[in-house]
């Protein structure tokens, strides 16, 4: 299993940075952190920025009177008259040593109050564009891929600020030291950038060590965490009890484990060894330093109180140059991560959904497919559905049948607007859906789908969803409860509709699959469009339930909804006005149940092979295949326990199609 943090893509952007481009790159980094900061909160970025240039200046205020304070110390005189002269200066020192304190402390509330903001405009943004996209970006790997990585953005986005805070900081202030030393005396100024480069080199060492170690390890810690999180999930708990997995798990995590500590403890010691490496040239560099200050004052070229000055500039400067090096180098890892997200936003913008298109008839007599051929993404993909030409006349019952890949989802899809063909037209009426107002055709549809969430809120909030735009109604909801004969469902839950459906949460309670089928129907039943689409509605329902769903679906067809109905369950299909059989992603056939029986073809043999089932089943009956004296068809045989005779089908002589009592074409 890969698991993309995105490091796989960005380790050779980060290990092929020198500190060149690094610097090159600041103001591009700096200005995006600033976009966000600026985007989340104006003012607080206005005191992050006004603060941090005002410690600059008083960096470099205190530095000048510092070296005043140190010149009146050491001239001629008495001690008393040294003093007092030294004592504006003292407290020009004072003040701004309390103005600096001032601004630190205005710039670190005002970043503490930007960088959640931060965090949640980047993450709104990620999460509104993830969720306006097609369906088929968040099926395409790559895509898939960059919403994996960009979701590290929106952390990095925040620590970015505080980064490019502390870098904005180290800036001024290195060029108030930088500056104060240049004018103190030419050569101090290389000597400051000597002592510092050891340890930048250092922590560039370290830093890009540290990255590629991850990059080799990724996915080893990815595996450690999915073990942890096995042992502690609610779907592997059985089966980790009753076939005693833990310990196995356990043992693998602690391998995982201790493989992983091996390779810091190896981190560690290169860090050490690096770190030792750097300090002992930043104290060659340090003599070399002192030695120039004191070979200066020998020569006289330096006066003490410059020198004095000199040394506090210079322990400042390097302090600030190696904040500037470390910062500017964690500027750049984050900035990867945000480069992320900002990728994403232009990818997810080539797949938005597309706003705006031409209006659906308000009531259209037909939906029809020409020719419509689709094939999911990937190379050796066969098409999904070729070349289907078929109708989908409004306010009827039509039933989808075929074998397990044949298509059958992958049409209500598109007819729902989940995905585009790639060749043919679907016309409602006389309009193209691609050419229609999206969010207009998606309003139409209501989708129990095969695997339609189960939302971990309340019962109420699983059924309203169906319609999350509108104002709660408790009548709509008692209505879709009882359309959806799930009264018995809501009754037998501790609270009712206010019963939190997720278990792991405490007061959570959780249904069996049938139940939350009935809940999913349910929601369909609250969202009130003007197709429903059902797949497979009644596959976790027992044999009760599911004579009930179809009566309550015959019943929403005959008060004028469309109803577009995917199962297997063939005895269910004989309600339908219209059967199409699909085989491999190909319309074979299209009839009334009782024309496709009749002509003997791919839905004729499905029900038979149903059919029989039941009648080698039930109690009494031949062994299988064998004749059974006096049966005209397994389906008028008598039903199988818990089926009711009349639902049973039978072959040849199909069961009437009926709704709300009147007889359909056909019967
Ligand atoms: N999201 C997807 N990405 C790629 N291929 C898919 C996807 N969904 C379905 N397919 C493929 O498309 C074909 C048709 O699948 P579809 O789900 O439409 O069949 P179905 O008739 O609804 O099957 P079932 O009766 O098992 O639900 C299958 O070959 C399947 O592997």
């Amino acid at each position: 299993m890969r698991y993309d943090t995105g490091w796989a893509q960005h380790e050779e952007a980060f290990l092929q940075m020198n500190l060149r481009v690094m610097v090159k790159r600041l103001p591009a980094l700096l200005a995006s952190s600033f976009r966000l900061a600026w985007q989340a909160d104006r003012a607080a970025a206005r005191i992050v920025i006004a603060a941090e240039l005002g410690r600059g200046v008083a960096q470099a205020v205190n530095l000048l009177a510092v070296n005043s304070v140190l010149a009146r110390l050491m001239t001629q005189g008495s001690m008393e008259a040294r003093l007092r002269g030294a004592v504006p200066a003292l407290v020009t020192v004072a003040c701004v040593m309390l103005v600096a304190a001032l601004l630190r402390a205005a710039s670190t509330y005002a970043t503490g109050r930007l960088e959640p903001k931060v965090e949640r405009v980047a993450t709104e943004q990620y999460l509104e564009r993830a969720a306006a996209v097609e369906l088929a970006a968040i099926e395409d790997d790559a895509f898939h891929k960059l919403l994996d990585t960009a979701q590290y953005g929106a952390a990095s986005a925040r620590r970015m600020i505080a980064i490019a805070t502390r870098v904005v900081n180290a800036t001024i202030s290195l060029a108030a030291a930088a500056g104060v030393l240049t004018v103190l005396h030419p050569v101090l100024l290389p000597l400051l950038v000597t002592m510092t480069l050891p340890s930048a080199w250092a922590a560039l060492t370290i830093a890009r060590r540290r990255y590629r170690s991850f990059h080799a390890w990724v996915q080893h810690a990815r595996a450690g965490r999915l073990i942890s999180s096995l042992l502690t999930e609610t779907r592997a708990a059985p089966e980790i009890r009753v076939h005693g997995v833990g310990p196995f798990l356990l043992r693998h995590f602690r391998s995982m484990s201790e493989s992983a500590e091996a390779e810091q403890a190896r981190l560690a010691r290169l860090a050490a060894r690096t770190g030792l490496i750097a300090a002992s040239l930043t104290g060659l560099a340090a003599t070399a330093t002192y030695a120039t200050l004191g070979g200066l004052l020998l020569l006289g070229a330096m006066s003490l109180a410059v020198a004095g000055t000199a040394v506090i500039a210079i322990r400042t400067g390097s302090s600030n140059l190696n904040t500037l090096v470390l910062e500017v180098n964690e500027l750049h890892e984050n900035a990867l991560f945000v480069g992320d997200l900002e990728r994403l936003y232009v990818k997810a913008a080539d797949w938005a959904v597309p706003s705006g298109g031409s209006e659906l008839p308000a009531e259209p007599r037909e939906i029809r497919f020409e020719k419509v051929t689709f094939s999911y993404p990937g190379r050796d993909a066969r098409p999904a559905l070729s070349e289907v030409s078929l109708s989908i006349p409004t306010g009827k019952i039509v039933a989808l049948v075929g074998e397990n890949g044949s298509g059958k989802t992958t049409l209500v899809k598109l007819l729902a607007g989940l995905y585009s063909p790639q060749q043919g037209r679907i016309w409602w009426d006389d309009v193209d859906a691609a050419d229609a107002e999206r969010t207009r055709l998606t309003e139409r549809i209501a989708m129990v789908a095969q695997d339609f969430k189960r939302w971990p809120f309340t019962a109420r909030v699983n059924i309203a969803i169906g319609r999350p735009g509108a104002e709660m109604s408790d009548g709509r909801l008692d209505a879709s409860v009882a359309e959806a004969g799930a009264g018995d469902v809501v009754s037998g839950l501790p609270r009712g509709l206010d019963t939190l459906l997720a278990r792991s949460f405490s007061g959570g309670h959780e249904l069996s699959g049938g139940q939350w089928q009935r809940l999913g129907i349910a929601r369909a039943a609250y969202r009130k469009g003007r197709i429903l689409i059902v797949d497979e509605p009644t596959a976790a329902l027992d044999a009760r339930a599911e004579l009930e769903v179809f009566e309550k679906i015959r019943a929403l067809a005959g008060s004028g909804q469309t109803v577009i109905l995917i199962t297997h369950r063939l005895a269910s299909v004989r309600h339908a006005d219209l059967v199409h059989v699909l085989d491999a992603g190909r319309l074979v056939e299209s009839g009334t149940p009782e024309e496709l029986l009749n002509s003997g073809g791919v839905y004729a043999e499905l029900y038979a092979l149903q059919a029989s089932q039941f009648a080698e089943g039930a109690p009494g009956r031949g062994a299988p295949g064998r004749e059974v004296p006096g049966r005209e068809a397994p389906g008028r045989e008598a039903p199988a326990k818990g089926v009711p005779a009349k639902e049973m089908p039978a072959k040849g002589v199909p069961a009437q199609p009926s709704r709300n009592g009147h007889p359909t074409k056909g019967s």
